[in-house]
C-alpha cells in the first residue's frame, strides 16, 4: 500500500490535540513471506511485526519500503510506514474487525519509541489523505476534511532531527489548545502560528519562515518537531516564495491530497 507524507497544522505534543495535512509525497510498503526476519529492521517495523506474530501467529515477513520522505524530519515518514505496513499485513493475512491502521499505528508507535502521543493526527492523514483533527490522548479521530484547493505546498526538507525537549513544548499546552480551536475555522492561520511557535520553542532559525511570509506565503513554519520547513502559496504565486526558500536548501514543490474514497470509513 502507499501512504502519504504530511505537514503539521497543529502539533499534538503540547496538549494531545493534533491536526495534520497529507501531501503528495508517497511511501510505498510491500511485504513478502520469508524464512528469517531482516535483522536490520527499523524499531517501528520490528514492533509492528512482533505484535502481529504474537497476536495472530503470522509467518515471518520481509518488508520493503520505498519512500519520497526523509525520516526524522517532521514530514510524517514514521506514520506513513506504519499505516501502510499494518494495512498490508491486515490484507495479506485476512485480519478483520480489529483497530483501523491509524489507531493501531498510534499504539505501536508509542511502544516502538518513535512517537510521544502516538501521532494519530499524522497517521490518519497519511492513511486517509485530507486533513485530520484528532484527540491522541483518547485515540479519537474527531474529524477528517478535504484540504483547500489551488494551494502549492513547498517543503524545505531537513533530516537528522536533534532530540526534542518535550517539557518545553508541554509548557505551552493552553496556547496549542487555542491553536487547535482556530484550526477548525482557519487551517492557514493555525499553521502559521503553530509553525512559528514550534520554531521559537525548539530554537529553530525563523529566517526561512519570515522571508516566505514577507514574500506572500499564506502560511509557513516548521512541520512536526522539525527540522523541515514548509510554506504555502496560492497556485501561480509560488515563484517568489520558492526563491526565498531556495536560499536555504532544495525546496520540494507538492500539493495537498484529497480524502480518499475507499478509506473514508473511519
Ligand atoms: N523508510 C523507513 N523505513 C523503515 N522505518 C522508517 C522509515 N521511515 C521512518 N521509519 C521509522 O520511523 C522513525 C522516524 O520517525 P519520526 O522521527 O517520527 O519521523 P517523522 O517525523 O518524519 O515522522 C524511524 O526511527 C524508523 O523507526
Ligand atoms: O510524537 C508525536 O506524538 C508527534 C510528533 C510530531 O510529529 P513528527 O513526528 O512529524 O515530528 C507532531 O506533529 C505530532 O502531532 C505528534
Amino acid at each position: 500500500m502507499r501512504a502519504y507524507g504530511g505537514i503539521s497544522i497543529v502539533n499534538a505534543i503540547p496538549c494531545w490535540l493534533g491536526s495534520s495535512a497529507a501531501v503528495d509525497l508517497k511511501i510505498k510498503v510491500s511485504i513478502e513471506e520469508t524464512r528469517e526476519r531482516d535483522p536490520s529492521e527499523s524499531r517501528l517495523v520490528k514492533e509492528i511485526l512482533d505484535f502481529f506474530e504474537k497476536r495472530w501467529n503470522i509467518p515471518h515477513v520481509k518488508v520493503k519500503v520505498e519512500s519520497d520522505v526523509p525520516s526524522r524530519s517532521g514530514l510524517k515518514s514514521s506514520s506513513a510506514v506504519s499505516v501502510a505496513l499494518i494495512h498490508e499485513l491486515y490484507s495479506k493475512f485476512s485480519i478483520e474487525n480489529y483497530l483501523s491502521p491509524p489507531k493501531l499505528s498510534a499504539i505501536l508507535s508509542i511502544k516502538a519509541g518513535v512517537s510521544y502521543t502516538g501521532a494519530l493526527d499524522d497517521a490518519a492523514a497519511s492513511y486517509y489523505g485530507g486533513i485530520s483533527f484528532t484527540d491522541n490522548k483518547y485515540l479519537k479521530i474527531l474529524k477528517m476534511s478535504n484540504p483547500p484547493k489551488d494551494v502549492v505546498v513547498m517543503i524545505l526538507p531537513r533530516g537528522d532531527r536533534p532530540n526534542v525537549d518535550l517539557n518545553k513544548l508541554k509548557q505551552f499546552s493552553s496556547s496549542f489548545a487555542g491553536i487547535f480551536e482556530l484550526a477548525k475555522r482557519s487551517i492557514f492561520d493555525a499553521m502559521r502560528i503553530n509553525g512559528t511557535l514550534i520554531a521559537e520553542i525548539l530554537g529553530y532559525d525563523k529566517t526561512p519562515i519570515n522571508e516566505a511570509i514577507k514574500r506572500g506565503a499564506i502560511a509557513a513554519g516548521i512541520s512536526g518537531n522539525g527540522p523541515s520547513y514548509f510554506a504555502l502559496s496560492k497556485e501561480g504565486e509560488e515563484g517568489p516564495i520558492y526563491d526565498s526558500l531556495k536560499k536555504f536548501g532544495e525546496p520540494i514543490l507538492t500539493r495537498f491530497v484529497e480524502l480518499e474514497g475507499d478509506n473514508q470509513t473511519i
